[in-house]
């Protein structure tokens, strides 16, 4: 589904790997190691070389934006620029449902961003991913701030979106996060990627 080969930028050393669809791929590693980095080129966010394929076709033929919205990353610090929280999302209904099923409550379209919580903020914007049914997930610590109930919400939603085709590479701190939802792990030390 994605293939990466050589994807390099001043941070990040060639690297090469694919996720197919339907897998989930751990991306772990020492803070300051690269893994944003290596999402952020992932979604071409930042200047970067070599070839990033998503099945089969090629990145550059493709305008960035409709790049960015088939491979989705989210922040691990989201960015939003409107008062409230509803006008951020294009289909208010869907993203009220998935908000209750991460745990918040429907009314979460009508608050000021102003009063999220920082693990509210953190649902929503993987929220803003999930409307948009990207191909392909690049998630940054999605559930950094997030209490044991909340981060099995949001799992289970992302083993929803597994069983749909999606392909998920999620950045985690949490070893035992990164066994619970992916097969296969990517290690990030000084930019340089390896698997195992
Ligand atoms: N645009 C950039 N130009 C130069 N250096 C950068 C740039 N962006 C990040 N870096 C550096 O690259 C390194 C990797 O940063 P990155 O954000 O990928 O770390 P990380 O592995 O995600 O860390 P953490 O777990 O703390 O979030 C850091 O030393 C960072 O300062």
């Amino acid at each position: 589904m994605l293939s990466v080969r050589n994807l390099s930028t001043t941070v990040l050393k060639p690297a090469s790997f694919q996720v197919e669809a339907g897998e989930c791929v751990s991306v772990q590693g020492k803070s300051g190691s690269g893994k944003s980095v290596l999402l952020r080129a992932l979604a071409d966010l930042d200047p970067s070389t070599g070839e990033v394929r998503l099945n089969g076709d090629l990145r550059e033929d493709m305008p960035a934006p409709l790049w960015r919205r088939r491979v989705t990353y989210v922040a691990a610090e989201s960015g939003w620029w409107e008062d409230r929280v509803g006008p951020h999302f294009a289909q208010p209904d869907r993203a009220a449902a998935l908000a209750m099923a991460l745990g918040l409550p429907g009314e979460v379209m009508d608050w000021p961003v102003a009063r999220l919580s920082t693990g509210e903020r953190q649902r929503l914007a993987l929220v803003r991913a999930l409307v948009q049914r990207p191909e392909v997930f690049l998630l940054d610590e999605p559930t950094g701030a997030l209490d044991t109930e909340a981060t099995g919400r949001v799992e289970a939603l992302l083993r929803a979106e597994l069983a749909r085709g999606a392909g998920v590479l999620i950045v985690t701190h949490a070893p035992e996060q990164a066994v619970r939802l992916a097969r296969r792990h990517l290690h990030v030390a000084d930019g340089v990627v390896t698997e195992g």
